[in-house]
Parts: C-alpha cells; structure tokens; sequence
C-alpha cells in the first residue's frame, strides 16, 4: 500500500474544517511527518494501526467531519495555500517533527507501561525498557552483567525491572518501588548498583542494602554474588554483633569492602561503637521498606534513621522497595528525599494472581491439625511452608507432624543462627518437606518451586497474608494458599477475603459484607495475636504442665500450657 493510500484509509469519513486553517496546515503537515516517521526502519509506529490509533487520539473530534471527500486533495490543497517562504516552512516543519516525534514517543512510552500495569509518579521518567540488550546498548551494562543475568535464566526483565531499573541506572533519582511478591525486585535494584560502582575500588563500602532478617540478607548476598561474577566486587554480610567481632571491624578494615548487606541493627551496632564508615555510600538500598518504617515495638525506625544520616555522602541516592507501601514510607521519602520517582507494578498492596487461595473455616484448634493431616493424607506435594503466630506454636505442630511420617522442620527466632542456615539450606535442597515457620520468614526469602502455603494461624494483617502467601507463585510459577480460620479471626477476614477477591480469586459473599473493624481493633491484632489452644493431640488429663523455668517446646514434646499468642517469632 503506498503513502496516498494509507492516507485515505487513515482519514476515511473526516473533512478538515476550514474555519481553522492554521491548526488544519499543522495538522496536514504533521501528517505528512508522521508519514516519514512511520516508514522509518523500527520505528514503533511503523504500522498501520498505530498511526491510526494516534491520530484518533490526537485529532480533536471537532476537526472531523463525518461527510466523505476527497480528503488527501484538501490536505495537499492545504499544504500548497501555505503563504511562508521555504526556509521558514522548513524550520516549521522540523520543529512540528520533533513535537511530533516526542508525542509519539511518549505515547509509545505510555503504552508499554499500560501493558505491563505500570504507574509512575515524579519527573523526568525514563522510559521502560522491554528487552535486557537494550538496556545493555542503552545504558551501557558492561558484558559480565548481561551474560550473568543469562546464566541466571533471566532472559526479559519483569515490569518492575523495566521502569526501576532505568530510573536507577539514570543519574540523579531516588526510586520508591512497589511490585508483587516474586516478581523480581532483588536483580531490579541489584543490575543498577553493580552498573553503578562499575568494580572494586577499596575504598570502603559503596552501597548499602537493609533487609529485616539474617535469611533475607543472606538470599540477596547470593543473587548479588550471581549477578556480580567476574567483577570481583567484595561483598560483606554482618553476621553477629557480640563484642569479640566487632574486634573485626574498623573503617580501616573494611575499606577493601565495595558491598554491606545487613538488618539494620548490626549496622547500628557497629556505628555505635565507630567501626564503620557509611560516608561512601552512593546506594542505600532498604528492601521490605514498610516493614523497616514500621512503628511500634521491636520497630527498626530509630536505627534506620542514624543509618541513613551516617550515610553522608552527598550524592545518596536512595531505593525502597517492597511489595506493599504503608503511608509512614511515603511521608518519609517525601519529607526526606529529593527527586524521587515512585514506581508501582499492578494494584498496591495486592496479593500475587499467582497463587490460588482458599479460606478454609476450621471450626477449633483441633480442626486446623485435622485438617493439615487431611491435606497430608490427600497427598503433599512439596515444598510446603506453615505458619504459626508463635515460636511455641512452631515448635508444638512440629511435635505433632513428626509422627506423620513426613520430613519436617521448624524454624524460628529462638534456633540458632547454624540451625537456621542449615534448615533453610534443607529446605532449599528438598532434604525438609515441609517448613513451620513464624512471620520471620514471611518476607523476601525466594524458595524456589514452593507448591503450598498453609496459614496454619490467621495472619496478623493483611499486608502480612500478601507476604505470606507470597512465598509461592514466584517467578512466573503458579502455587496455592490456604488460610484455617475460626470464630476467633473474623477481625481480619473481611480485609483477607477482599485480597483474595481483588487477585481473582472467590469468596462467599458474606465474609466481605462483614463489619470493618476498627483501626484500633486492627493494630491490637498486630500488636497480640489471639490466644490460642496448645496444638496437641494428647487428651487433656495426659498433658502436663510444665515445671516453672523449664524451656517450652522442645522438639517433640507436648506443651500443655495455653500460651499467649504473642507475634514475637
Ligand atoms: N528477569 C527475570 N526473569 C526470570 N526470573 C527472574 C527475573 N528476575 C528475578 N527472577 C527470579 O524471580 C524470583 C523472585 O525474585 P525476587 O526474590 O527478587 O522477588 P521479590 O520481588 O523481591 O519478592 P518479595 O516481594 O517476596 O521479596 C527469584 O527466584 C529470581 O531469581
């Protein structure tokens, strides 16, 4: 089809209205520039459609009329009346091509963001890139980085890669990201910081990435190790606080450091005591940001702020991440940070449309483990993971699944950090089956595969539940949830149910007419989970009670004591 007769197709119907001559000569010549942009080789609206698209958007309704003519003679006839000399319709026309191009441009931009339910917010956006070779060519991604994101099989980058990563990659913005659970964060902020501080430079440490757990730590550690090889960057994890290791540390000692990553109170530790120097940080990363900024007991609020004003270099930047913001997050990076550009993949704060979720009501204590041993019987596929409000609560369903014959194992914050690594590195290898575990695990650790998770006790939020079942369903995968209520969880099962229903999922009509209960009633929840029956299958005359000062739940052993739900995992 040539030019003459795309045109007719294009301006099939429409007249130009002749009372507004100049903008008809703007539009008839932008046409015709329109017309050499389409025919460009690549270009990305070198088809048909698109230009016809842009145009219905881009005319105004006004303009067209619906009787048919002879419209491409009107448009020529409109481009030959025009009365300036030839230099001056020249100028004219470049300048109305590159309005054009730029229109087209962002309308391409807008686009590839509405395909991939991206939203962005501040100034001056780089665009989304689809394809890592252009954001090799783009951004200059040295070799090493782009034949390491192959050997990890990262072949496209997911959408939060393709908007966070240029907005990192570029020079001067400080980024707050939101995305789903799995959908590729860690390699999102890591590409970016490795591209940054280009190799190893003994200068002390460089980028600074808080995380909330040891796992979590350890996990990013690996990927960046993964995506950093044959750079040689030396990457640092504070693994203990005590006093004899701090005998480690000094500025002096850890200049040879490029990368620190750490929970935030072991980099206090050691700021408290001067064995470390944050004033070369040009990244300061804090992933599971919401968490970080969360108030309240145990909350990580004061150290996050001695760390991020020990991070004194001048050119800071700062990334938040995490799949779900609370408000706290986003008054702080708008009274703290400058040119910040937020960046969110989907709706906030949703669950993964991964993984298909269940509410199952229980009825009692009794009926969550009848009902786990039912999913057992019916025939476990593994990886599963279990959570429990509580330390004991992990440790009396570990004592109760023992005897069923499956490989199972219970981690929590009172095993020790061997215990820890070596259960994690048993389930990562598909040595445990099936992991109990507290909230502790419930943000950013990536088990590969995970078929099941099993709220075993009713989240503590919503945000938590988005986490928790979050640990399947990553990476493209598909996996299921189920969460056991009783009477005892009706406080967040409305907000619960809503989740489910917003990821397309289904609930019965009735849970989401439930009350909205108060905020106030909502953070008690947070605050103290609801006391709950032991788990044990003992009648109640062969419990014992526990003599006063012997430790609670040991491996196997029945606690017959109610304990107090508390969310301290
Ligand atoms: N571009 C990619 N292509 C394929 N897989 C990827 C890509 N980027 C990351 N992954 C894989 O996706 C999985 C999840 O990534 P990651 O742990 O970074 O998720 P996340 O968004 O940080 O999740 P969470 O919110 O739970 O912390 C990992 O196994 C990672 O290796």
């Amino acid at each position: 089809m040539d030019s003459s007769d795309i045109f007719k197709k294009l301006t099939c119907g429409a007249s130009f209205n002749k009372s507004n001559f100049t903008l008809k000569k703007q539009k008839a010549t932008s046409w015709k520039i329109k017309e050499e942009i389409k025919n460009e080789p690549g270009n990305l609206y070198a088809d048909y459609d698109k230009v016809h698209d842009w145009l219905k958007a881009t005319v105004p309704e006004e303009d067209i009329k619906s009787e048919p003519e002879d419209e491409e003679d009107e448009a020529m006839n409109l481009l030959d009346n025009v009365t300036e000399s030839r230099p001056e319709r020249k100028k004219k026309d470049r300048q109305l091509s590159k309005k054009v191009k730029n229109l087209l441009a962002t309308e391409a931009v807008n686009r590839l963001r509405n395909r991939y339910k991206l939203s962005v917010n501040g100034t001056d956006i780089p665009a989304p890139i689809e394809t890592f070779d252009e954001m090799a060519q783009t951004y200059n991604l040295r070799m090493d980085i782009a034949n390491n994101l192959t050997i990890c099989g990262y072949t496209d980058p997911t959408p939060i890669q393709m908007q966070a990563m240029p907005v990192m990659l570029g020079k001067k913005h400080s980024l707050l990201a939101c995305a789903p659970t799995g959908s590729g964060k860690t390699a999102a902020f890591l590409v970016p910081i490795i591209r940054d501080l280009e190799g190893p430079k003994r200068e002390g440490f460089r980028a600074l990435i808080l995380c909330p757990t040891r796992e979590l730590a350890r996990q990013i550690l690996r990927e960046c190790s993964r995506l950093s090889e044959g750079i040689n960057f030396k990457l640092h994890l504070i693994t203990k606080t005590t006093q004899k290791v701090a005998e480690m540390y000094s500025p002096e000692k850890t200049k040879r450091f490029d990368i620190l990553i750490s929970t935030p109170n072991r980099v206090c530790f050691l700021l408290r005591e001067n064995l470390l120097d944050l004033s070369k940080v040009q990244w300061l990363v804090i992933d599971e940001a919401d968490k970080l900024f969360e108030e309240g007991k145990n909350s990580f609020r004061e150290q996050l702020d001695a760390i991020v004003a020990a991070c004194s270099n001048p050119q800071r930047r700062v990334a938040l991440f995490s799949a779900t913001h609370t408000p706290t997050v986003g008054k702080w990076t708008k009274n703290n940070l400058k040119d910040l550009i937020k960046v969110s993949v989907g709706v906030r704060n949703s669950a993964t449309d991964s993984v298909e979720q269940k509410l199952l009501f229980v009825g009692s204590e009794a009926g969550k483990l009848l009902a786990v041993r039912d999913i057992i019987k019916e025939g476990l596929q593994p990886p599963v993971l279990i959570f429990v409000q509580s330390k004991d609560r992990a440790q009396q369903l570990h004592g109760e699944l023992l005897y069923d014959g499956i490989n199972v194992e219970a981690i929590h914050a009172d095993r020790t950090q061997n215990e820890r690594d070596s259960i994690v590195r048993g389930f990562r290898e598909g040595k445990i089956w099936v992991l109990i575990c507290t909230e502790l695990m419930s943000r950013g650790i990536d088990f590969k595969g995970i078929n099941l998770v099993i709220n075993y006790d009713f989240p503590p939020s919503s945000i938590s539940y988005v986490h928790r079942i979050g640990r399947a369903g990553r990476a493209g995968r598909r996996g299921q949830a189920v969460t056991f209520f009783t009477s005892d969880d009706v406080v967040n099962l409305r907000s619960i149910a809503q989740i489910i229903r917003n990821s397309g999922g289904t609930v019965p009509e009735y849970m989401l007419a439930l009350k909205r209960r108060s905020k106030q009633v909502r953070r008690k929840l947070m605050k103290t989970a609801p006391k709950r029956e032991d788990i044990t299958t003992l009648p109640r005359f062969m419990q014992k009670k526990p003599r006063k000062g012997v430790k609670e739940g040991r491996v196997g052993k029945k606690i017959t004591k109610k304990t107090p739900g508390k969310n301290k995992s």
